[in-house]
């Protein structure tokens, strides 16, 4: 009754009627929040950046793969207190199932490699690029969705697994222009956790909660770290001791630490020496205090970051040696990375390396009056026949039209459909560039 009176208008209580004030109903034509178009000249750049990507991942003799964006919720349920899970685009879909649009890679490729079984032999070297999603509070204005590039290399215990992909992201990084003093990477080991913790009795069900504590370094007050330390059942001398740890700024300084046997300092030294055979030394460098953000590494990790220190990490990876056990399957070794397509775009603008990327056709095919255009459409498919790229004008329009369109879709050649030549079985060529013209029979076209 309050809607009626306030409306002064009979019929639904509910939402008011859509706006028709332009005589139609306008839907909203942005995206949804967070979520990103790409039209003709954003697609060119995504298609060069994912063309480099698979062409490395190909330069390493990896396999492309592809999985849903929607998976069970149950992938990404750890009790280890990630960002992504907070931030999980998860529902209940009709049939009741709990549901998650996919935040990261790495759990669809654990559960087929296991789907898999015996039936793929190991080594797997996988790579995939997939949109992953994550719902935030628009609050951030961050995006809710990007494009990762993955490569992963399951049932491979050794450090050589790791040197490959960073020397695959070096590959990468030196196709696109990136240099080592643009960027490099951060490498250390969740080993060194390990071992400190193990110093103070911590119960390994912690050791997940204890990474993604550290990760938060920086980024919120070393107090929350502490509590966060102390919720993972931390005392205040091994959260000191943790903390100590990482701010070791060299492998030497480490060995004094944690001593020359620990799996932690050997593991670090043989990527070290292996990243002298593949010559990417100067890219990389030890960093303790690198835990990466998700609970599932349990070795090596590391993070590229662009050395300007402006941007956030442009990519990031690790060994992750248990997860396809949490998964119910077998205990294999595994290790991969993630590399975004947001952060690498804002660095090749930084460096002036977007490259230039313009639509192209051949020829544009017009006739010159209205009864030809199915003469028209002939020679179109003649050219196309001939893997010639043909923007055919699809209605007659005045020749001052098709020049602008021509120049407009940057054609090479303008095919004129002209009642004369048509006679004669030929057609007129104009190549845009010189302006030269000249007729041609048609089956003489190439
Ligand atoms: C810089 C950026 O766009 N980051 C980003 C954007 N969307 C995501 C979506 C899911 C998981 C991580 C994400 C990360």
């Amino acid at each position: 009754l309050q809607n009626v009176l306030r409306s002064g208008r009979s019929g639904s209580l509910s939402a008011p009627p859509p706006d028709r004030s332009n005589g139609a109903l306008k839907i909203d034509v942005n995206p949804p929040k967070g979520t990103r178009d790409f039209p003709p000249e954003d697609m060119r750049l995504r298609n060069w950046l994912f063309q480099n990507f698979r062409e490395v991942s190909q330069l390493y003799g990896f396999e492309e793969v592809d999985f849903p964006v929607l998976e069970s919720e149950a992938l990404y349920i750890r009790k280890a207190g990630e960002e992504i899970k907070d931030q999980l685009y998860c529902f209940e879909d009709r049939g009741n199932r709990r549901v998650a649009l996919r935040p990261e890679l790495t759990p669809s490729l654990a559960r087929l490699v296991i789907q898999k079984g015996k039936s793929v032999p190991l080594p797997i070297k996988w790579f995939t690029i997939g949109q992953c999603w994550r719902y935030e509070r628009m609050t951030r204005g961050r995006r809710r969705e990007h494009y990762q590039w993955n490569m992963d290399t399951v049932g491979v215990p050794e450090i050589t697994a790791e040197a490959e992909l960073i020397s695959a992201i070096v590959t990468f990084f030196k196709r696109i222009g990136i240099t080592s003093s643009d960027v490099g990477f951060k490498i250390s080991s969740r080993k060194v956790l390990q071992e400190v913790l193990r110093c103070y009795s911590v119960p390994e069900n912690m050791f997940g909660k204890v990474c993604v504590a550290i990760d938060k370094l920086e980024k919120i007050p070393i107090d929350d770290i502490k509590e966060e330390l102390r919720s993972a059942e931390l005392s205040e001398e091994a959260s000191e001791e943790l903390l100590q740890v990482l701010s070791v700024k060299s492998l030497d300084k480490l060995e004094d630490k944690l001593g020359a046997a620990g799996e932690a300092v050997t593991d670090l030294k043989r990527l070290f020496s292996l990243a002298e055979e593949y010559g990417y030394s100067e890219w990389i460098q030890f960093d303790a205090s690198v835990v990466r953000g998700l609970a599932y590494y349990t070795g090596i990790v590391f993070e590229g970051f662009d050395r300007g220190g402006k941007l956030r990490a442009i990519c990031g990876g690790g060994r992750y040696d248990r997860l396809l056990s949490t998964f119910g399957g077998d205990d294999i070794p595994a290790c991969g990375f993630g590399f975004g397509d947001a952060v690498i775009v804002e660095l090749l603008k930084d460096k002036g390396l977007i490259p230039e990327l313009t639509h192209q056709v051949e020829n544009i095919v017009c006739s010159l009056d209205k009864d030809l255009q199915q003469a028209a459409a002939a020679v179109a498919n003649i050219l196309r026949g001939k893997g010639q790229s043909v923007d055919l004008v699809l209605e007659y329009k005045p020749l001052k039209w098709v020049f602008k369109r021509a120049s407009r879709v940057n054609a090479r050649r303008l095919i004129l459909v002209g009642d004369a030549e048509w006679q004669k079985g030929m057609v007129g060529v104009k190549v845009l560039s010189s302006g030269e013209q000249f007729e041609v029979k048609i089956d003489e076209l190439e």
